[in-house]
């Protein structure tokens, strides 16, 4: 059975979240966050070990009992998500690569399955993703409407998202050599020419962002666990 790492980003602050910690360490039931992230990842039997990209100066992952885990590695994260991942990079020795946000602890086991299957079908890789259901609008500088953006082939990139290791962190240092934004890896693999597979995944596999994220995050898990 192949194995792979995961590489978890959770050096963010979670400004948007306004809370008085960054948002991967508040509580949700009856742990953290990221607990529950790492959780729901550290039960998959092929995923052999989880580095977790924390801030320089976080304080609160060492506190957790998961820190001590064997199959958890921590490494330091940089000022952005995409120099968090790259730095978690460097310490996965696999051929394959998972890389899931910190804050998206509603991730389940059969959507992990369903990523996972799908990586034999190429080295450009997969990411799970969901097609957008509202009307979508862009906007003008002044917030009015521009134009309806046709949503045929729209979709929310979620995570994981899953590439070949090596050819990820290249697609990722080249990214931001010429300084381009990448708010996740696909953008980065797209941008070295790679075409990542979009595989269809749970519409609650949200990613705490804002205060009211949290009691939906809550409720999912509640729902999850009932199932
Ligand atoms: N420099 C950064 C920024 C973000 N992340 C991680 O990337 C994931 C998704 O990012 P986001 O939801 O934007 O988290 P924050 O950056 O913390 O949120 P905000 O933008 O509200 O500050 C989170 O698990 C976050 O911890 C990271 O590892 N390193
Ligand atoms: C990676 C991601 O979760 C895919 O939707 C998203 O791009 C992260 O964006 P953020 O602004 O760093 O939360």
């Amino acid at each position: 059975m192949q194995t792979f790492t995961a590489v978890v980003p959770a050096a963010g602050r979670g400004s948007r979240m306004q809370a008085n910690m960054p948002k991967q360490y508040l509580p949700l039931g009856d742990k953290t966050i990221i607990e529950h992230t790492l959780t729901r990842l550290l039960a998959h039997p092929q995923i052999e070990k989880i580095v977790v990209v924390i801030a320089a100066d976080d304080h609160h992952f060492s506190s957790l009992p998961l820190a001590s885990h064997p199959k958890i590695e921590v490494t330091i994260g940089g000022p952005e998500r995409a120099i968090s991942v790259l730095n978690g990079l460097s310490c996965v020795e696999t051929d394959w690569v998972l890389v899931h946000d910190a804050a998206r602890p509603c991730i389940t086991l059969a959507d992990l399955d369903t990523l996972v299957s799908a990586i034999d079908q190429g080295e450009d890789g997969a990411i799970l993703a969901i097609p957008v259901k509202d009307t979508m609008k862009r906007a003008d500088i002044s917030n009015r409407i521009e134009l309806t953006v046709e949503r045929g082939h729209l979709w929310h990139a979620l995570t994981p998202q899953m590439f070949p290791t090596q050819q990820l962190a290249d697609a990722i240092d080249a990214g931001l050599a010429q300084s381009i934004v990448l708010t996740d890896e696909a953008s980065a693999m797209e941008l070295a020419g790679f075409k990542p597979l979009l595989i269809t995944g749970r519409a609650d596999n949200i990613k705490v962002t804002q205060p009211e994220d949290l009691a939906l995050a809550a409720f999912i898990l509640q729902q999850q666990e009932r199932a």
